[in-house]
């Protein structure tokens, strides 16, 4: 094998009340929809509605192709379940299976742009859910079945096919069957086995199952090599008990009867059927080298911990994020109906199936490149047991994916709108992703793999203990909350949140050992500012910030985090009388605004009121080293309510002086300005200044003043919909991070994972 190694977590897992909270928090679920177009006046009304609305619709009438011209149609895809087999839960009904359904949705979303909506069909009668969905057609550019169970599934994937003109694709089957049989092909590979002679059995006889291995066969396994159990045990050929014609056309001639029998001496085993159905006894039984895809959700059939306990030679992978090797139909189908929309396939064939399942086999045996690190818990993975498959997060995904299956489609004549191009293609598809959307996630990612030691100041404050036990349970490192004991207990019991789990540690700041030590070095640094020493001793008894702050200046600490309950300049002034900036640095505060795909840092949105000419300069140069710590390349823009001189003004006199500053420190990023909002964020109107020495739209906007940098991101948030992480702060010499008052948990774990990247990953 080309590479071996421990089998261990990836990530931490989640618990069920962080799940819950999750889906909770704002508003309920995961999806909303929000419209393209302005609908501010009378005229914008006339116009997508009546009177206006009556254009595209006859254009449509006359020629039906008009729509992908006029409507969402062409990126828009149904995900339609009943519910009878969510996950490997089984049959809770459809409204049950909203939850996954809204999943799926927003995963089009975030990994392939497709835009998509979930819709729950109450019914377990094939034909009344044939029925129902064959009208749906005109919505929608295709039709993504999910989690129906076999055999009604089979039945209404085939006849929906018939009776629709766009692709109908039920994922667990077919998103499924690519996704494990690219797997298998590299397991294959790396193990140095054949597809004609290697030995495989499936447990589980239902969807995903019967398509994996119909897959497998057209691509080359020889039936007789292939065996299928269900829960009662193998299917061989005169079996009566619970068959169906997709079952009995897999029966093997086999004595074998159960799958411990099954499995003794296979290659491979593929589990597409309940959580803990493989036991290790049977591993033990398997061929040299064995290939094991547990591939059950949300359990596998075995987890890799209990194979690497009796086994090291073993390929293993699940269904899962957190373990290494996740074999999920995430990693195919956004990509797949990414390259059938935009090519406008009827349908979804074999020939784009099997072109999906090489491009990812092929992606894995590919290097990993610097800007893809990152995406790997930063990690650079090679070609081995433990990467056998690309993860979700792979921003080469978009590329190389919708690529090959257009191309499949053009060949084999289901492209209504042929490319031809593929090239400037598959360039269109990377510029769909902005590469500093997934800048937390490379956070998450670097800190994991150097955790760091957050102390959590307000540690009595719920929010503070929900932050910390996550910061835990994402392997961030360990999160000391900083509070007494008793009430910190009392309200984690109310809260039902469990503080006693690895990785978190409880500090009453009363009785801690090292008072005497922060109380010296605090009296050393304010004895001349008008405190005597018992103040110093009250400070650090008393108010967390200034034991916090104590601990990470004395090395006991490597980041604090606080700020909930205490405005923000106070709570950095409680911080600047234990900390320093850094040598030759300013303090700022800067945020980071996420929206629409698009992410800009904004400055300084915490420390300076009115800064001058100067302190914009250093601002600005603050700020841009921030970017490039969270790994991007820095576009500054000097922003005013003016552009390169007009309308003239003091405010955008400061600014013009600023940007002289910055040619004069000759620094080592791109800048210009004064510029307004839109010159620096709309390419095409900063096309009307060709001198401006920006090579693209602005990503750390610089703000004149405190005031505008304020009101800027905070409108972002509340009109524009942006997520705004921060104000982050920059330029203290140890890493410490203010949240605003009353923030969330999920904002406050940002800002530890942010403090604690700052502290040196
Ligand atoms: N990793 C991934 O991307 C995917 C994973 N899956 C997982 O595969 C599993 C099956 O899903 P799906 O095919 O949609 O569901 P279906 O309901 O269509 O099929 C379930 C199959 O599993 C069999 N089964 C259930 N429990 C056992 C058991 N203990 N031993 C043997 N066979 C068993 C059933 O047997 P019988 O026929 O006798 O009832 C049936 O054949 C789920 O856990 C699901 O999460 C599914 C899709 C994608
Ligand atoms: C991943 C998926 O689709 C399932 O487990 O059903
Ligand atoms: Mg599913």
């Amino acid at each position: 094998m080309a590479e071996t190694g421990k089998t261990k977590r990836a990530v931490a897992s989640v618990t069920d009340q962080e799940a819950l909270d999750f889906h909770a928090r704002g508003r309920p679920g995961k999806l909303e929809i929000t419209p393209t177009k302005p609908m501010a006046t009378q005229r914008d009304l006339s116009l997508a509605y009546s009177p206006g609305v009556a254009a595209p619709v006859k254009a449509i009438a006359e020629d039906p192709s008009r729509a992908y011209d006029y409507t969402a149609r062409g990126n828009m895809v149904a995900v339609i379940s009943n519910g009878t087999a969510i996950l490997g839960l089984g049959n809770l009904g459809a409204l049950a299976s909203k939850p996954v359904m809204e999943g799926k949705s927003v995963l089009f979303k975030r990994f392939a742009d497709v835009d998509s909506i979930d819709l729950e069909v109450d019914t377990e009668n094939v034909d009344e859910f044939i029925n129902c969905v064959r009208y749906l057609g005109p919505s929608f550019g295709g039709i993504n079945l999910e989690d129906i169970k076999a055999p009604d599934c089979f039945i209404i994937e085939q006849r929906l096919r018939e009776l629709m003109d766009i692709p109908v694709f039920h994922d667990d089957q077919h998103g499924t069957a690519i996704i494990a049989a690219a797997g298998l092909i590299n397991a294959l590979t790396l193990t140095g086995r054949d597809f004609k002679t290697t030995k495989l059995v499936c447990n589980g006889a239902g969807a995903a199952a019967i398509a994996c291995i119909e897959l497998i066969k057209a691509m080359g396994f020889n039936p007789e090599n292939v065996i299928l159990c269900d829960t009662k045990g193998v299917i061989y050929q005169g079996r009566e008990e619970g068959m169906n014609q997709w079952k009995s056309a897999h029966a093997v001639k086999t004595d074998r009867r159960s799958l411990k029998e099954a499995l003794d001496g296979a290659d491979v085993f593929f589990g597409l059927s309940a959580k803990g159905a493989l036991t290790s006894e049977m591993v033990q039984s398997m061929a040299p080298q064995p290939i094991i895809f547990a591939m059950a959700n949300p359990d596998p059939e075995i987890t890799p911990e209990e194979v690497a306990r009796i086994r090291d030679d073993a390929i293993v992978a699940t269904g899962r994020s957190d373990y290494p090797n996740q074999v999920n139909n995430v990693l195919g189908f956004p990509y797949i109906f990414r390259g059938a929309l935009d090519v406008r396939a009827t349908t979804i064939n074999d020939a784009m199936k099997i072109a999906a399942a090489e491009a990812l086999a092929n992606l894995a045996k590919e290097d990993v490149p610097d800007d893809v690190a990152a995406a790997y818990q930063g990690n650079r993975p090679r070609f081995g047991s433990q990467y056998i498959i690309p993860v979700p997060f792979d921003p080469r995904l978009i590329s190389a994916i919708p690529v090959a299956v257009a191309q499949a489609a053009m060949e084999t004549g289901v492209a209504r709108r042929p490319l031809l191009d593929l090239d400037a293609y598959a360039r269109e598809l990377k510029a769909r992703r902005d590469p500093i959307a997934s800048t937390l996630q490379n956070i998450y990612a670097r800190v994991r793999r150097h955790p760091k030691r957050v102390v959590f100041a307000e540690g009595e404050e719920e929010q503070m203990m929900r932050a910390a036990v996550s910061y835990a349970n994402q392997q961030l490192g360990t999160a000391i909350l900083v509070g007494r004991e008793d009430r910190m207990r009392d309200t984690a019991a109310r809260a039902g949140i469990d503080l006693d789990r690895p990785g978190i540690e409880l500090l009453n700041a009363r009785i801690s050992k090292r008072n005497d030590a922060y109380t010296d070095y605090l009296y050393a640094r304010i004895q001349r500012k008008g405190y005597l020493f018992r103040d110093a001793q009250r400070l650090i008894n008393n108010d967390r910030n200034h034991f916090a702050a104590c601990m990470v200046a004395l090395g006991d600490a490597d980041a604090m985090v606080t700020g909930l309950t205490r405005n923000y300049s106070t709570a950095l002034e409680d911080v600047r009388r234990c900390i320093d900036p850094k040598p030759g640095h300013r303090i700022i505060g800067a945020s980071l605004a996420l929206c629409r795909g698009r992410t800009v840092l904004v400055a300084d949105t915490a420390v300076h009121d009115m800064p001058s000419a100067e302190e914009l300069a250093d601002i600005a140069e603050e700020a841009a080293g921030l970017a490039r710590r969270l790994g991007y390349e820095p576009r500054v823009a000097m922003l005013a309510y003016s552009t390169f001189g007009n309308p003239s003004g003091e405010r955008s006199e400061r600014v013009r002086e600023a940007v002289k500053i910055l040619d004069k420190r000759r620094v080592d990023f791109e800048y210009d300005g004064e510029m307004a909002a839109d010159v620096a964020l709309n390419p095409k109107i900063m096309e009307q200044y060709p001198f401006c020495r920006l090579s693209g739209p602005g990503n750390v906007l610089v703000m004149p003043a405190f005031h505008s940098a304020a009101i800027s991101t905070k409108m972002l948030q509340e009109l524009g919909g942006s997520t705004v992480i921060g104000p982050l702060l920059v330029g203290l010499d140890k890493s410490v991070q203010i949240v605003s008052m009353g923030a969330k948990d999920s904002d406050i774990v940002n800002m530890a994972a942010l403090a604690a990247y700052n502290a040196g990953v």
